[in-house]
């Protein structure tokens, strides 16, 4: 998966290019992330990268020439890198929301150019022109896109074939597609007095395999109910829920 980035912080990807799944990853190559800065692209002495906005009204927008070289920049170079013209990508509260099945769509596509916001945002001339796609985390504001991007990068990034270690987690992922997780347990077998549940030491891996399925199905009645809408269950999948449902009735 190639994504280009435009932001005028590159070094806060640190905090994926350096750490875990996403930063083995790019070490590894399966995931290759550049940076495209604005800043780099400032002829003026005091390297401007903000300009303020018409109509007035407080604070100040993305520069237009700096922010479109370096948009353009990355589109070049996807291009170049993947022979593919990329999704140019902006994180704003007003996109579409974030949610796994677009991780995947994000993951399987074309290469990806994500452009992270700053100020008061850019304009929208540049939405229009350079823009391809607005994507949203979640209804809340940020004082920069660049966490919205790392969030959408690494929900990317881990969906990428070879990416996940052992295969099984993936597994595990698909295996819940769309459901809430199961509760997990790893050593000692009992914390104040609470116990690991016996399917998960008895080596039954079938045993294990229903009681995880059924409780990630008890959980997403509970919890998530709006993800089991319009969705058909298998009849293992209904068994087992209705099995949940009767004892959590009790
Ligand atoms: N008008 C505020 C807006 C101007 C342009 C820059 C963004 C950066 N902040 C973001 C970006 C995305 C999200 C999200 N939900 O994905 C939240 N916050 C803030």
């Amino acid at each position: 998966m190639w994504v280009g980035v435009v932001s005028l912080f590159p070094e806060m990807f640190d905090a994926i290019t350096r750490h875990g799944v996403t930063g083995r990853a790019v070490s590894q190559g399966r995931v290759a992330l550049e940076f495209y800065n604005p800043r780099d692209h400032a002829t003026d002495r005091h390297r401007t990268v903000d300009d303020r906005p018409y109509g007035g009204g407080p604070g100040m927008l993305m520069k237009v020439d700096t922010l479109r070289a370096a948009i353009h920049a990355a589109r070049d170079r996807a291009v170049e890198a993947t022979g593919q013209r990329p999704r140019v990508i902006y994180l704003s509260p007003q996109g579409r929301r974030l949610d796994q099945q677009g991780a995947h769509e994000l993951a399987s596509g074309p290469p990806l150019v994500v452009v992270a916001g700053r100020y008061e945002g850019i304009d929208e001339r540049v939405v229009e022109s350079d823009i391809d796609e607005e994507w949203s985390v979640g209804d809340y504001v940020l004082s920069g896109g660049e966490l919205p991007a790392m969030v959408l990068i690494d929900a990317a990034a881990r969906l990428v074939p070879g990416v996940l270690g052992h295969q099984d987690s993936a597994v595990e992922d698909s295996f819940n597609e769309g459901l809430l997780d199961c509760p997990h347990y790893t050593r000692p077998e009992v914390i104040d007095g609470r116990r690991v549940p016996d399917v998960l030491l008895s080596g039954h891996h079938g045993e294990i395999r229903r009681w995880r399925l059924k409780q990630s199905l008890g959980r997403t009645w509970l919890r998530r109910p709006d993800l089991l809408e319009g969705r058909t269950l298998n009849p293992e999948q209904q068994a087992l829920l209705e099995e949940f449902i009767e004892e959590y009735a009790l």
